[in-house]
């Protein structure tokens, strides 16, 4: 049996995957839950990513049949969780794959309230899914409430280097400009690249957490210090 430290409770991270349509979040997402690629599965496993898609594909309606019953649209999303290790850490890390609509990625404002952190995802061999991750990162870094988000941006599809759309510069130009972690990798390929994608989202998630705990902690500083000097200067 694992015994957890007394300082090292579990704490949780929220990850919401982003992208237009058929660019391979479920994809990602079951190769990090399950290791497996999902055109791997056979019989049984077929079930499986059938509920998945059967579940994602109901969500999205019933969001728009049902918008404003919250309980009944957090149960039906696609969230899923794995708990995990990091750096020692037991993390549980929930994971909601969106639908998209087409060749956008809009978000939602419970999407945005709810996430920690988000992996935005595009196509390699589809210059559109990358243009519409780059409109969403600047919407994201514009609005005052989220420009601090932590974000990794994910080319998927590797394999397909034959019909690569975006160059592997364009991603990382992009990564660097908006402040964000990138990676190429395959989801039908590989899991290791998979896993590195949510580890680093993760620690920055923890960063992002311990700077603005060390903020609010000189902000108290300096409201208590203000608080003495203008008393004193007014006596
Ligand atoms: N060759 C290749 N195909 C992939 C890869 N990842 C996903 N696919 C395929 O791309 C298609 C779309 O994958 P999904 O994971 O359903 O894409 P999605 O972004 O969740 O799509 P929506 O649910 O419509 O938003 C499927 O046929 C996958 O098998 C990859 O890394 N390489």
């Amino acid at each position: 049996m694992e015994v957890m430290e007394p300082n090292q409770q579990r704490v949780e991270a929220n990850i919401l995957l982003l992208g237009a349509h058929n660019v391979g979040k479920t994809a990602l997402t079951v190769r990090f839950l399950t290791r497996r690629f999902i055109g791997e599965y056979g019989d049984i496993g077929e079930t499986f990513i059938c509920f998945l898609f059967i579940v994602k594909m109901c969500s999205g309606f019933i969001y728009t049949q049902l918008n404003n019953v919250s309980t009944c649209f957090l149960i039906l999303e696609s969230i899923y969780s794995r708990v995990d290790r990091v750096d020692g850490q037991e993390i549980c890390i929930n994971i909601w794959d969106s639908q998209a609509e087409g060749k956008t990625c809009s978000v939602s404002d419970k999407q945005l309230q709810w996430a920690d952190g988000m992996v935005l995802v595009y196509d390699i061999c589809d210059r559109s899914s990358f243009e519409a991750i780059r409109q969403q990162l600047q919407l994201i870094r514009r609005s005052r409430k989220m420009s601090s988000l932590p974000v990794v941006i994910v080319g998927n599809k590797r394999d397909l280097q034959h019909h690569r759309r975006v160059s592997g510069e364009e991603g990382h130009l992009l990564a660097l400009t908006e402040r964000c972690g990138f990676f190429e990798v395959s989801a039908a390929e590989t899991y290791h690249g998979v896993l590195l994608v949510f580890h680093r989202l993760v620690d920055l998630v923890r960063e992002t957490r311990a700077l603005r705990k060390s903020m609010a902690g000189v902000r108290g500083i300096v409201r208590s210090m203000s608080a003495v000097f203008g008393k004193k200067r007014a006596e």
